[in-house]
């Protein structure tokens, strides 16, 4: 019996993303949680014939910050017996905004739902959709320590998307017909330029052409502000952020259940994974997404390819390592040193 939950599901990334998870063959049980809407996106996705049983779980209409006891219901009965639990709650980019405008707003939605997570299922595998995922995933581990519960082999910042279009980009240069053949690893963070694509890694390897090169890092770096963009005012990246977020998500699944040879890059606490401490000594940070072998517990062990970076990475890699470090630190301290 596999359960997974999806928070915000209800949302943008959350409706396709449970509609994936609801066709997965995967999955035996799904759980929805929302603050808004949870009852008719279950009842919809539950007339689909496929394995999985759905529940709804609303909280209160209006009640962000989770005190009434009937939202604490809800959340304990969507979460209790969870395996996997995919966050995309929160609130999206307009124009104009940085992802780290949102922290302003997300980081207190996600680390009550972590709050949540470690007291209903501690053991269950975290994966972080929310925005800024550089500064909402320390939240999630410091609020996982404070609680006594912290696997840091269990807790993801998922950066699938920034893989996804670094295939899709480079198929669109090299004339690639199925870009999901080519394993391009995208290390660092998500956001802006802590998103550092490495060409250098790719499998089989790839040829940019020396002038494309800088325009093709730009678009994996800012593709979320091209979307954004293009959606004017009506939010970010949702369907393509489902597709990622579900293929992360099977991963995970794949690789508990014994398959061999899984490795997805994603945003992990550095030093409470295999192979991590010295990716961690050689960036000065504590998180950072590297390529990430899967196993049956999880994050089995981190895959340093930094030490293999070209002269072109390496300047990338020490812009990402600064912006990276900030991010980190803001997320640390808002659970530290929580705002009054
Ligand atoms: N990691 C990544 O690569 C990506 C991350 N994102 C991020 O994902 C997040 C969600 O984006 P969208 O789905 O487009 O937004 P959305 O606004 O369409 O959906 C968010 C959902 O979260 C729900 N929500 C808010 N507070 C909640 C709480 N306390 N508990 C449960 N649910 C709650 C809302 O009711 C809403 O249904 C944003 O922060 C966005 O920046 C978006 C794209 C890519
Ligand atoms: O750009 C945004 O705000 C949403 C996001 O993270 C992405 O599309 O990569």
């Amino acid at each position: 019996m596999v359960k997974a939950v999806v928070l915000g599901a209800a949302g943008g990334i959350g409706q396709p993303l449970s509609l994936l998870c609801k066709i997965s063959p995967l999955i035996d049980e799904l759980a929805l949680f929302d603050v808004v809407n949870t009852p008719g996106v279950a009842a919809d996705l539950s007339h689909i014939s496929s394995v999985a049983n759905i529940g709804g779980f609303v909280a209160a209409k209006g009640d962000f910050k989770g005190e009434k006891p009937e939202t604490e219901e809800a959340k304990k009965q969507a979460l209790t017996g969870a395996d996997v639990v995919i966050i995309p709650a929160g609130v999206p980019r307009k124009p104009g905004m940085t992802r780290d405008d949102l922290f302003k707003t997300n980081a207190g939605i996600v680390k009550d739902l972590i709050v949540a997570c470690a007291k209903y299922c501690p053991k269950a595998a975290i994966c972080v959709i929310s925005n800024p995922v550089n500064s909402t995933v320390p939240i999630a581990a410091e609020v996982l320590k404070e609680a006594g519960v912290f696997d840091p082999k269990k807790l993801f910042g998922v950066t699938t998307l920034d893989v996804v279009r670094a295939q899709t980009f480079v198929g669109e240069i090299t004339g690639e017909k199925d870009p999901r053949k080519l394993t391009i690893p995208v290390v660092g963070g998500h956001s802006g330029n802590t998103i550092v694509p490495m060409f250098s890694q790719a499998k089989p390897s790839v040829n940019i052409p020396a002038d494309k090169l800088d325009a093709l890092v730009n678009r994996v770096q800012f593709g979320g502000d091209e979307v954004v963009k293009a959606k004017d005012g009506a939010g970010s990246a949702t369907l393509s952020m489902a597709y990622a977020g579900f293929r992360f998500a099977e991963s995970l699944l794949k690789a508990a259940k014994g398959e061999k040879g899984i490795v997805e890059p994603t945003f992990v606490y550095l030093p409470g994974v295999e192979g991590g401490d010295a990716i961690a000594k050689a960036t000065g940070c504590e998180y950072f997404s590297v390529p990430v072998e899967l196993g049956p517990g999880g994050a089995e062990k981190a895959i340093n390819i930094l030490s293999s970076a070209n002269d072109y990475e390496k300047k990338l890699l020490d812009e990402a390592i600064k912006g990276l470090k900030t991010n980190i630190e803001a997320g640390v301290s808002f659970v530290k040193n929580p705002p009054k």
